[in-house]
């Protein structure tokens, strides 16, 4: 039975490589860390049409059923296996099948209000914020919804003016002051590198869970002055 050892949050707005990040801290790890989205974690629609669907607001915290969350964390935490919801961006809800996913040494959660619930929040060993502006994550956001998703570009307007962008300042932001480590834009190589190297170490065992909050935003600090100076 694994006891997972470290639960990493990534938060910060859609499209500011929160997925980027996840992936590329686990690239190296294998089977040993699991990638939890929130997306998973929409609430059911089944009892809406379509159309009502695709005027629901998506950023507010309400749109998730923060129990579920909370209960199968909880669950994995104590070793034992979930029945994971499945979300379908494409029709706006929950697919019918669930998935079984067994607990690993490392969990990433991942998605816009990773670090917003209290509970949740005190299940994690780091919080992480990956931070973008605006026009960078509305331009990556058109990209992913209109071209890649073929949604209509108006309707990824409106719902960006209406939705995404006043949600993100309301709920989304102000989760940042939870966070140990603000990552500017998951181009962050050090950051990246490090995190790389402490999940890398979780895995192998090297680690115990004494982990000591701020200590990797100091390293990032200490790598980084030490490249500023010039030496
Ligand atoms: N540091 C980066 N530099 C350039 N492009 C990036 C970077 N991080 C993410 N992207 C790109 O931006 C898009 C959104 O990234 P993603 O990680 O899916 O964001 P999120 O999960 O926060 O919505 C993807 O196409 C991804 O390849
Ligand atoms: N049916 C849905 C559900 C969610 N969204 C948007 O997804 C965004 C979160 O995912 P990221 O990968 O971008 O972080 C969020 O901003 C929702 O607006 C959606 O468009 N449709």
């Amino acid at each position: 039975m694994t006891i997972p050892s470290f639960v990493i949050g990534i938060a910060g707005g859609s499209g500011a490589g929160k997925t980027t990040v996840a992936r590329l801290i686990t690239e190296n790890v294998g089977e040993s860390v699991m990638r939890i989205p929130i997306d998973n974690y929409y609430k059911d629609r089944s009892h809406l049409d379509m159309a009502e669907r695709e005027q629901l607001n998506y950023d507010h915290p309400s749109a998730f059923e923060w129990e579920l969350l909370y209960e199968q964390l909880s669950e994995l935490m104590e070793g034992r296996a979930v029945e994971m919801p499945q979300y379908d961006f494409e029709i706006h809800n929950r697919k019918p099948e669930r998935e079984t996913v067994e607990p690993t040494d490392v969990i990433i959660l991942e998605g816009i209000l990773a670090l917003y619930d209290e509970d949740v929040n005190e299940m994690l060993d780091l919080r992480l914020y990956v931070e973008t502006d605006a026009d960078v994550r509305i331009l990556r956001r058109i990209q992913r919804d209109a071209i890649d998703r073929g949604r209509d570009l108006q309707g990824v307007i409106d719902q960006y003016l209406s939705t995404v962008k006043p949600m993100h300042e309301q709920f989304i932001e102000p989760t940042k002051k939870h966070a140990d480590l603000i990552i500017p834009e998951g181009a962050n190589s050090v950051a990246v590198t490090l995190l790389e190297e402490k999940v890398q170490a979780e895995v192998e065992g090297e680690e115990t869970r004494t982990w000591e909050r701020g200590a990797i935003e100091r390293e990032v600090q200490d790598r980084t002055s030490f490249r500023g100076s010039g030496n």
